[in-house]
């Protein structure tokens, strides 16, 4: 059987940034938000009940999403926030269930699932454990307005979009405190596998 990590954040908190380094220990990583983009592709079925539920102008010229639009819309109002989310959550659980499938079949060791909205979701039950990328709020919203060009404001929407940092804190299995260097919190996901008993070579 495989072991499934669940790795949880925040937006910007670094999630990305720790499943990288795993991707380098060669450990299978599903991203959730990679899955909710294929999940809007243009004929899909999210994509279809997205347009029937926002309209046609939620669309760029040539067909697809506009990312910018939607999140502008979704991260202002809460209920159509929970709207879109009813309409592509289901998706993105189908097609991680497909690929934890397919690894488990391929009898590989450990499976990471990066999914932002974990403890928001309820999704614990997917996973043995979980990880949780942690940083101060104030770093947070800088790194967010850095990555993304957002305003104080528009940055200050997203991050109020979830839970807490600090109320998933306790929550989880484990933390990794990003508030440091990449080094730093590389040194903490080595440590918090050794713990379980995953020794893996990083290169
Ligand atoms: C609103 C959308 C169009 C914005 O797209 P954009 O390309 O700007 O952002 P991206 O998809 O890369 O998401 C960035 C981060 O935003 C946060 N986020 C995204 N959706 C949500 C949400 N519904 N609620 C809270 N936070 C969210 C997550 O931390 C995510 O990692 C997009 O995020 C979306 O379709 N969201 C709904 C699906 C979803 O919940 N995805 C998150 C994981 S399943
Ligand atoms: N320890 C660190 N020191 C400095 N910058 C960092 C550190 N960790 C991550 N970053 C930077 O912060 C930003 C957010 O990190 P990352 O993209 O990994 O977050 P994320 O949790 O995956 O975000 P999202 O959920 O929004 O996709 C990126 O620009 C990244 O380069």
């Amino acid at each position: 059987m495989s072991l499934v990590i669940g790795l949880t954040g925040g937006i910007a908190s670094g999630k990305s940034t720790v499943s990288n380094m795993l991707k380098e220990m060669d450990i299978t990583v599903v991203d959730a938000d990679v899955e909710a983009r294929l999940a809007v592709d243009k004929g899909e079925p999210a994509y279809l009940k997205i347009i029937a539920e926002f309209g046609q102008e939620i669309l760029l010229e040539n067909g697809d999403i506009d990312r910018q639009k939607l999140g502008a819309i979704i991260f202002y109002q809460e209920e159509k926030r929970q709207l879109l989310n009813q309409i592509v959550h289901p998706e993105v659980r189908k097609r991680m269930m497909e690929k934890i499938q397919k690894a488990t079949e391929n009898q590989e060791e450990l499976i990471i699932l990066d999914i932002p909205l974990l403890f928001e979701s309820k999704l614990t039950f997917m996973v043995e454990k979980t990880i949780l990328v942690y940083v101060d709020r104030e770093t947070q919203l800088k790194r967010l307005m850095q990555r993304n060009q957002l305003s104080a404001a528009d940055a200050l929407a997203r991050v109020n979009s979830q839970m807490p940092l600090a109320e998933k804190v306790k929550l989880a299995d484990a933390v990794i405190d990003n508030n440091g260097s990449i080094e730093d919190a590389k040194k903490q996901l080595i440590e918090i596998l050794a713990g379980w008993g995953i020794q893996k070579t990083y290169q």
